[in-house]
């Protein structure tokens, strides 16, 4: 009654579903890979499900823009209902349900409008273009979480390092007024940050140059959350290649990764809602 279900979507150059499978495992759900043809065709409907996931990847190699292929599929391809999947998407959200994004998958979230998403139209606020670097960057970063952020996935997070792996990372919202609105209401709920907590434009700390030194995006709401950096790499401790010092540092520290708690925060949240609704 009380199970928590995902939906961890994957197909055409999504690469990271098993992980992201692997991080609801480990927080206590169920969590069901399933090829995005399946859901366009109408074999699997979202609304059996508690938690929306888009992994990262590499969705039709990056074509026209990172993300872009899968959006507009999501967005203009009907479903046998006559509907679009969006649609769809908006009665989850409308129910009250969760969706996270990692990195291609965060791109994603911000092409189909669900990110920022300010107004709850779903009309495009933002996008996200190369690296400033000019390349990919392959490396662990740290972000902090901004504290007047309202969603349960960031609940008691302050500061996480996390593995980031993209090209297409910066975040560029529409105009300075949007980029004022997302600021005064607290959705950038992830920065880039240096190792001692103090957000940072400054590369490298701040891998790809995003407007408001953003790593991480949510909705008015707290439902949705797109990220670029991989909470899901960081499932446990020994992931970080960093592990000998911060045991040494730190020898009561726990083995869990510190990408983990996002899983089971959102877990948790949707298992203490069901208990309080039976
Ligand atoms: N790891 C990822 O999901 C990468 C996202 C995208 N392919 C990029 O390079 O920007």
């Amino acid at each position: 009654m009380t199970a928590v279900k995902s939906l961890v979507i994957t197909g055409f150059g999504i690469n990271c579903e098993e992980e992201m499978a692997a991080a609801y495992h480990l927080a206590g759900a169920t969590a069901d890979i399933v090829h995005l043809n399946e859901i366009l065709l109408g074999q699997v409907s979202i609304h059996q499900y508690d938690i929306l996931n888009f992994p990262g990847g590499f969705s039709f190699g990056d074509d026209l823009a990172s993300g872009k292929v899968v959006s507009n599929k999501i967005k203009f391809k009907k479903l046998p209902s006559g509907k679009v999947l969006l649609d769809e998407i908006k009665q989850f959200l409308a129910d009250g349900k969760y969706i996270l994004g990692v990195c291609n998958g965060f791109q994603m979230l911000v092409r189909m409008g669900l990110l920022p998403n300010t107004n709850s139209d779903f009309e495009p606020e933002a996008t996200l273009s190369n690296n400033n670097s000019g390349k990919f960057e392959d490396r662990w970063v740290y972000c902090k979480v901004n504290n007047a952020a309202q969603t349960p996935f960031l609940k008691g997070i302050t500061q996480m390092a996390l593995p980031a792996r993209h090209g297409e990372g910066k975040l560029i919202f529409m105009d300075d007024e949007m980029r004022a609105k997302v600021s005064k209401e607290h959705l950038n709920c992830l920065t880039y940050c240096t190792e001692d907590g103090v957000e940072t434009a400054a590369y490298p700390a701040n891998p790809n140059g995003a407007d408001l030194n953003c790593a991480g995006l949510t909705n008015p709401t707290g439902q949705v959350l797109g990220l670029m950096p991989h909470p899901e790499a960081y499932l446990s401790l020994y992931n970080n290649p960093n592990w000998g010092q911060i045991k040494r540092n730190n020898p009561d520290i726990t083995e869990e990764g510190e990408g983990l708690k996002i899983f089971t925060n959102i877990v948790e949240h949707i298992k203490a809602q069901k208990l309080a609704t039976v």
